[in-house]
């Protein structure tokens, strides 16, 4: 018979993400005069007795002095901690409860602050061994109990000595007398617990390491909120996205690399190879022949807005969603389109350069006020909307011109034809998508219909205008200036030099593609793209992705959810229901839809599946990927 199995957990920077005397430090010396100095001191102290360097006893001895603490900041301290439970804890809370009668909590820390934490989340308060605090008339804390076992160096190994626990045991913690449990013979296992704090000297004596309590589930088979541990998810983030995306995937237990400029495909190719998230922005090209090395990639993310380098039909053939960030740079597009428009009227860009030059050319020739001025938008979404109400209300009569149908805001008119609106407007600004379609769709002729004299703007896409073209209408005064931000050919990272047609014309702004650099903007679109991936990863939700029919899914409770993704071709929800249906297995809930492409099944069931039901889900004809999320 297989032997019970019971689960020893430390309880400071193991079940909490602190140490405990260290907040309670932070509490009672809070108005001390010295108490960064002294909070140092037993931040050390804690630091030595962990590592094993310090005699235990000493060590609680001098923190316990210099901590200075009573009764009533036990109170707050209980307080601060229930704030602080480990990430991982709190997300696998339902594992404490449900293995309650297995898990024991073996500390060094004190009862008096141990025991309302961990008997919150289910675990017995007999099975929490810890210190005792003792205190004077006034209840201040002026010592422990000095003969309990754990207040002793290797004290968790003689309290497992006396207790002579039968069964397999598992010891989990982030400290050297964690180890000592396992080395004296008394734990089969020692689990080195990293999500808080990593010290060497442990890690290097750990049976396994467990950069969060997933980890530990998963090999042990009895993950009950996730199918996978979170850490084993690994994320690819390129081209310098902003570090909140990397804070906010780290926190969800993700490991996250990051590289600072885009990859070309040979070294993605090779990159990817055990990937399971990639977050890119405009450089990074994700071609069929790279998906062919993504084995285990689950989901893509554009941290910007343009998705046309990136084989959208390849992923959604390989089950896999991409998301992006339709919104967050916008507004930083729209305010630089509107300051190049004032700096291309007035004459600016000429002017600036020949200052620099020590030439002083003071002269309102060729110099307007946008008030006024006819400004033609291509491309009336996102950002032309935007742009639309913006610039209305500086001054500029707005016409739009859009392939399909769009609500006019404000006083816009709409243009029926593009010609319509080139040949009506002084200020063009082109704000389409990057389909391929759009190729060379500003090209000589659309140049030779804008009006003399007339300015142009690209905060697209690169391609969308030939370069040529717009150089020849540059170079023989038709244009009176133009702003371009965005290129065919960009460098990949700012370390490779730019080369362009247009290098050198007059009244020309040439701009690194920085259109939605601005850290706000940044910051906005790190945020917003991880969110996608942590809901697609946590419930199966696919809001917001451009590649796969969107469903918004609630956060299950007590049932199963089996997600299966496949290619649209009749009946196959059929046939899964036909399975569900063959295994006595009901359904609680389930959501449909379906792309061009694919169909996206989530089906929800309260009962225990078995391994055969997988098998023959995973089997059905036209499968391309299949879950199981709790
Ligand atoms: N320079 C930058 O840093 C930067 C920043 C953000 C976005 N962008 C780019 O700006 C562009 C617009 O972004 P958005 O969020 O407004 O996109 P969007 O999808 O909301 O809007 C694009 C609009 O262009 C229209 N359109 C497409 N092809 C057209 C055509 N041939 N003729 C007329 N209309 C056409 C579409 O119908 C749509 O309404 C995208 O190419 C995006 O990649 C660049
Ligand atoms: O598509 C976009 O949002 C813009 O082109 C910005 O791209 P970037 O994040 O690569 O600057």
């Amino acid at each position: 018979m297989k032997n019970k199995q019971l689960y020893l957990i430390d309880f400071d920077s193991t079940f909490t993400q602190v140490e405990a005397l260290d907040e309670l430090a932070n509490i009672s010396l809070k108005d001390h005069a010295r108490q960064k100095e002294i909070s140092q001191q037993i931040e050390e102290i804690t630091n030595l007795a962990m590592r094993g360097d310090m005699n235990f006893n000493e060590s609680l001895r001098q923190r316990l002095q210099l901590v200075e603490a009573s009764e009533k900041d036990i109170e707050k301290l209980i307080q601060v901690l229930r704030e602080k439970i480990s990430i991982s804890f709190a997300r696998n809370a339902s594992f404490l409860k449900t293995y309650a009668s297995q898990i024991y909590i073996i500390s060094n820390g004190f009862k008096e602050f141990i025991v309302p934490i961990v008997t919150s989340f289910g675990i017995l308060e007999s099975h929490v061994y810890a210190n005792t605090f003792v205190t004077n008339d006034h209840k201040d804390i002026i010592g422990f109990d000095e003969s309990n076992i754990l207040a002793h160096n290797n004290g968790k190994a003689k309290l497992l000595q006396e207790l002579n626990l039968e069964g397999d045991i598992f010891m989990i913690g982030d400290g050297y007398n964690d180890y000592e449990v396992k080395a004296a013979g008394l734990a089969n296992k020692f689990y080195a617990f990293t999500e808080n704090v990593v010290r060497e000297n442990v890690i290097a004596q750990a049976d396994h390491i467990t950069p969060s309590l997933d980890e530990f589930l998963y090999l042990h088979q009895m993950n009950i909120s996730l199918s996978y541990p979170k850490n084993r998810i690994k994320v690819l983030l390129l081209e310098n996205i902003h570090s909140s995306a990397q804070a906010i995937l780290e926190k969800e237990g993700y490991q996250v690399s990051i590289h600072a400029g885009a990859m070309d495909e040979e070294e993605l190719k090779e990159k990817i190879k055990d990937i399971s998230i990639l977050g890119i922005r405009s450089k990074t090209q994700l071609t069929q022949e790279v998906l062919e090395n993504a084995k285990r990639l689950i989901a893509v993310g554009a941290f910007c807005i343009g998705t046309n380098q990136i084989d959208l039909e390849a992923c959604a053939k390989k089950g896999i969603p991409v998301f992006n960030a339709p919104y967050s740079n916008t507004r930083s597009v729209v305010e630089l389109a509107i300051g190049e428009m004032i700096l291309l009227l007035r004459n600016l860009p000429d002017k600036m350069q020949q200052m620099h030059q020590g030439k002083w050319n003071k002269s309102a020739a060729k110099s307007y006020e946008i008030r006024g001025k006819k400004l033609g938008i291509i491309g009336y979404g996102n950002i032309g909307a935007q742009l639309s109400i913006l610039a209305e209300s500086l001054g500029f009569d707005v016409y739009y011109y859009d392939l399909i149908e769009k609500l006019p805001l404000g006083n816009v008119t709409k243009c029926n034809s593009l010609e319509e609106l080139l040949q009506t407007c002084e200020v063009i600004s082109l704000h389409v998508d990057g389909r391929p379609e759009n190729k060379n769709f500003m090209d000589e002729e659309q140049f030779q219909q804008m009006q003399k004299g007339s300015v142009f703007i690209n905060l697209s896409r690169g391609h969308v205008v030939n370069l040529n073209a717009l150089k020849k209408y540059l170079s023989n005064g038709h244009l009176n200036g133009a702003a371009i931000d965005v290129y065919p050919v960009e460098p990949k990272t700012n370390d490779e030099a730019f080369e362009s047609v247009l290098k050198g014309l007059p009244n020309l702004i040439l701009t690194p593609h920085i259109g939605g650099s601005t850290l706000e903007a940044q910051e906005n679109i790190a945020h917003f793209v991880p969110q996608r991936f942590i809901e697609y990863i946590n419930t199966g939700s696919t809001t917001n992705s451009v590649n796969f029919p969107n469903l918004q899914l609630p956060v299950l409770k007590n049932a199963h959810r089996l997600i299966h993704i496949h290619y649209n071709t009749p009946g196959i929800l059929a046939k899964i229901n036909e399975l569900l249906a063959k295994h006595h297995i009901n359904i609680d809930g389930q959501y449909l839809k379906t792309s061009e492409q694919i169909g996206y099944v989530i089906t929800d069931i309260n009962k225990a599946y078995d391994e055969t039901i997988i098998k023959e889900l995973k089997g059905l004809e036209g499968t391309i990927r299949f879950r199981i999320l709790y």
